[in-house]
């Protein structure tokens, strides 16, 4: 793929479509609905590896990697559900604390605390290319970890009751979940980084 490049005098740099790399189907469902046609972007289904570390870290790191794959600009996203009982945990490692423990997993591990809280946390980055320094944008939704309610379709959706609502994001209307999810607030960043970045798509 056709690297970015700055179209001389103009103050604007010329790009590619972007690739949003993921293996969640869902997440890109999601996607798609949020950004609809204000970014120009393909999707790729790759399953990048499951790093560790501070959450930013971890999804500059993903989208370094998915450039250096595509070759291009790409957006990558990293999801965490972080409990303020356990000091944030398991945060970007919910993946597999929700694998291997389930829904009733998930509260169980709150069982000895009064505090219930979380939060969901995304954090899309975006990198231009294979040797650009990414960028990172952060949405976070507040709640609490409740019994599994709703359909279950989308991950921990069914046990995160955000703040304010009666309902879980999997009882949701998915327009709902859209107006106040962690990744629509991260999408809304972006969407502005992209409407003030000056870039002119080649497509
Ligand atoms: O390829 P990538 O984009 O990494 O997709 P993934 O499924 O591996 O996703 P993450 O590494 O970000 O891990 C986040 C976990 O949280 C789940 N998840 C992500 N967004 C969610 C949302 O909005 N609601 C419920 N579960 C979600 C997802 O299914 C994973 O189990
Ligand atoms: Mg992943």
């Amino acid at each position: 793929m056709a690297a970015a490049r700055v179209v001389a005098g103009s103050g604007l740099v010329k790009l590619p479509p972007v690739t949003f790399v993921t293996g969640n189907a869902k997440k890109l469902e999601e996607v798609k609905v949020i950004l609809g046609q204000s970014i120009p972007f393909q999707s790729l289904k790759l399953d990048l590896p499951e790093l560790q570390g501070d959450p930013e870290d971890i999804a500059k790191e993903k989208a370094r990697l998915a450039a250096n794959q595509v070759k291009g600009p790409v957006l990558v996203e990293d999801t965490c559900l972080c409990f303020n009982a356990l000091k944030g945990l398991p945060g970007p490692y919910i993946k597999w604390f929700l694998q291997k423990l389930g829904h009733e997993g998930l509260n169980n591990m709150l069982m000895a605390y009064e505090d219930k809280s979380a939060y969901a946390l995304c954090i899309f980055s975006l990198a231009i290319g294979p040797d650009s320094e990414p960028l990172t944008f952060v949405g976070k939704t507040p709640g609490k970890i409740v019994p599994a309610r709703g359909p279950n379709d989308f991950g921990w959706d069914p046990v995160f009751q955000p703040d304010g609502y009666e309902q879980t994001y999997a009882e949701m209307p998915k327009e709902e979940k859209n107006k106040i999810s962690h990744r629509s607030r991260a999408l809304a960043l972006v969407k502005s980084h992209f409407a003030e970045a000056g870039y002119v798509f080649d497509i």
